[in-house]
Formats: C-alpha cells, structure tokens, sequence
C-alpha cells in the first residue's frame, strides 16, 4: 500500500450507533428545492435539456439575471409539517435536504453570504422548520451541501494562477465557515451529503478538506459523512490510492443500483433517485419514463438486499406545495410499507443465491429471511435454496400471517414454496424462519 496522509482513515464499517442506525434505514427521501424550483427547468419560453436544478448552468442563462430569482422566492404555501407528514406515512426513516445546491442560494439565512432566504420576499429559514418537522416525527435528517458554488466569485473550477489560489483560499474559508455554521444552527443533523466535489479545484485539497471533515466530526460526534466530500492527496475521490473507501457510506450510486453483493465492496451505501429519467430541482416537464410504485418498490427492495439504503427524490413546487405524481408515489410507496416495512428496516444482505422471483432480505440480527416477490414464475412454485445444514422451520405470507406454506423439499437445504394462488396486484412477502440442522 502506499502511505497516505489524507486517504481512509478507517478499513471497513462504521460499528458505532449512529452508522448501525443509518445502516438500518432502508428507505430515505431526497428534497431538492431552491431558486431552480421557480424557472422549473424553463428560461425565456424556452426548454432547458438538463436537469433543472443545473438551470444557471445553461448558457442562455445570465448568472445575474438567475441570481434575481431571490426576489421571487416566497412559497407561500409551504408548511414542513405538510411535507414531514407525507415523508412519515410514506414510511421515509431519514431524509436529506439541500441547504445549498450549485447555485449557492442559501435556504437558510447564513451569515456568510447574502444569498439567502433572508433577503428574499419569504424572509424566512426553511432549514430550521424542516429539521424540527422531521425530527418530530422520528425522521432523521441529513443535510445536504454543495461544495460548488456558482454565486461566489472565489469560486474556481480549477488552480491555474496565484490569484485563483489566494481567491479560492477565500473560497475555502467560506465553506468551512457554512459548514460549521450548518451543524451550530442545526445539532441534531446526523450528516451531511456533500456534492459538487468533481472539480479539479476541490480534489487538490486533499489536506483542507481531511483537516475539515476531522474538525466537523469532532465537533458533532457520530457525524455521518460519505465517499463524496474529499479526494486523496492523489486526487483519487470515494475511495483513496489503495482502494478503501473514504467516508462512512459509499455515495457512487447517483440514479443507478448496485447488481451484485461484490459491487458495494463490502461498504455501506446509499442510492439516491430521480421519479423521471433525470430531474431532481422541480421541473415543469417530464420528458421521459416516469417511474412507478412498483418499480421505486423493486428498486429499494434490490438497495436493501444489497446492503444499501434507498433514497427517492422530491422536487417540491416554487409555492411550496409538493408535486401530485410524487405525493400519489408517497401513498403507494406507504401502503407497501404499512403492510411490508419489517422486511426493509434493518434489513441486510442474506447471503443466499438470487433467485428470479425476487429478492432476499435478512432482518440484521436474527434467523429471519424475508422473500420480496416481483416476479411470480408459471409454476407457481419459488425456488428457495439455503446454505447446506440450514432447514426453513417456518414460512408464512407478511401480509396474511394466517396464510402459511409448506415448502416442499426438493433437495438438500433446496426447497419449493408453492404459492396458492397464481395473480397478485402488488409485490409481496413471505416470511423464512430458518433453523440450522447440522
Ligand atoms: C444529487 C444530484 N447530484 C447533482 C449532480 C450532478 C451531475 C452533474 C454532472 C454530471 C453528473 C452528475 C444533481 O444536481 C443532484 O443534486
């Protein structure tokens, strides 16, 4: 290995409390709201092709006349409470909400910047509400914060010349100053998800950012932070010039899942992801697959067999009221989970061989395996095949308890669970209660 100063400071999982809470959180909400939400992705008439919350980015777009956007923001109609409500009958364990995203407006009244929902016609901090709206109700939050800021004029996306240096030296202290800011106004915050980390600019700051990630845990210990924030002194960004991960949890799955166990490298990991093709600040139009219930079902039923949490986004309106299709998701997403939750909380991976019905789950902790069924074979009959010595000692439907099975051996620790029944309107679960039998 090569002798890092500021690579991983730690080989394999967090054990501690705080991460086997997060380890255990199986579903997760993404809000992304800001000045972006306004325009919705539209400027002058015209369609942008990206992602909204990119808007500013887009060449037909005068940064001042973007930056004028404060001036309209004022949701009148925003109410956290509202939003929380919906994360928690939606069966959300924790969310993630963007304080700052590339733009640099502020949704709460920093004291380092100007560029905030203090100088807007709304006045008022949205952070605040929304952590104490969450924490209510048993939700924990996690706040998200872009490195990248496209208001503040010592921003750079690379070091070429001295004075890029001394501006971005500036630069680095106004991060540090937010960020300390964020965990002083905000305590009970379980981490932050850092973004906008790609830059040349950032990644030469292998030292800054360890020597600031070392202060930011001390100060809030149990901090959780991911693989985004910081690059070795190599420039190698999530996992360092050895191959281990930086960071608490892997934050490489950006609208795409992990296949196989052995893609997550044994490491904690979060998806996080988009209702349309790739729209996460509100956006008037939804080009594209819109994707369903169903599918956002099967997508977190893959995250958490495969050891990670799965994060959906919500793209709240400029009047502060949410989106209908994500609120009828919500719904959906929440009848699942009222009936099925005890098969994503603290759920890992089992360790069994995938089967095409669906996938497996093991409740951390316990002989339970849990079967998540998407796809019912013909023949009614799923196929079950556990590791040599371990028998089933029990098998019912989570959502029928009464409705019990008796899996038909088909071979050593290989068995056959047939169903009664050959439609389903939805995915379901049966329950595996394994003994060994050595
Ligand atoms: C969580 C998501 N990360 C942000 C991004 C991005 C991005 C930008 C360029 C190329 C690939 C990805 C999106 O704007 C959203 O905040």
């Amino acid at each position: 290995p090569i002798a890092l100063q500021h690579g991983a400071h730690r080989i394999g999982r967090r054990t501690d409390a705080d991460m086997e809470k997060w380890r255990a959180y199986g579903l997760g909400q993404f809000i992304h709201w800001g000045l972006y939400s306004i325009p919705a992705g539209e400027w002058n008439g015209k369609q942008y092709s990206g992602a909204a919350e990119w808007l500013k980015s887009w060449k037909e777009v005068s940064a001042t006349a973007y930056d004028s956007l404060m001036y309209q923001f004022n949701p009148t109609k925003f109410n956290a409470e509202s939003w929380a409500e919906t994360a928690k009958q939606m069966g959300v364990k924790y969310v993630t909400i963007t304080t700052k995203h590339h733009d640099g407006f502020c949704l709460w009244p920093s004291k380092y910047t100007n560029f905030t929902v203090a100088n807007s016609p709304y006045k008022k901090d949205i952070i605040g509400p929304l952590v104490k709206a969450y924490d209510k109700r048993g939700i924990d939050v996690i706040l998200y914060f872009s490195i990248m800021d496209w208001h503040n004029p010592d921003w750079r996306y690379d070091i070429k010349t001295r004075e890029d240096s001394i501006a971005f030296d500036r630069f680095k202290q106004f991060t540090r100053n937010q960020l300390l800011e964020l965990l002083t106004l905000y305590p009970t915050a379980k981490g932050l998800w850092f973004d906008g980390t790609w830059d040349k600019s950032w990644v030469k700051q292998a030292a800054f950012a360890d020597s600031l990630e070392k202060e930011m845990r001390a100060m809030r210990p149990g901090l959780i932070i991911g693989s985004r924030f910081r690059a070795d002194e190599y420039g190698k960004r999530h996992f360092d010039s050895n191959g281990n991960m930086m960071g608490d949890y892997e934050q490489g799955w950006e609208r795409k899942i992990p296949e196989k166990i052995a893609d997550v490298h044994g490491n904690d990991w979060d998806c996080v992801m988009t209702v349309p093709e790739n729209q996460w600040g509100y956006s008037k139009v939804w080009k594209g697959h819109i994707k369903t219930t169903d599918e956002l079902l099967e997508m977190l039923a893959k995250c958490v067999s495969l050891d990670g949490n799965f994060v959906l986004n919500f793209g709240p309106k400029p009047d502060g009221t949410l989106r209908t299709e994500e609120l009828d998701l919500a719904k959906g997403i929440g009848e699942w989970m009222g009936i099925n939750s005890e098969a994503i909380y603290n759920g890992e991976y089992a360790g069994l061989v995938k089967q095409d019905w669906g996938y497996y789950v093991k409740k951390t902790g316990t002989n339970k395996i849990y079967m998540l069924v998407f796809n019912v074979p013909v023949s009614g009959a799923l196929n079950v095949v556990l590791p040599s010595r371990t028998a089933i000692s029990k098998v019912y439907d989570l959502g029928n308890p009464g409705q019990n099975y008796a899996p038909e051996e088909i071979g050593t620790s290989a068995y056959f669970i047939h169903l009664k029944q050959q439609t389903f309107k939805r995915p379901f679960v049966i329950v595996l209660e394994t003994a060994d039998n050595s």
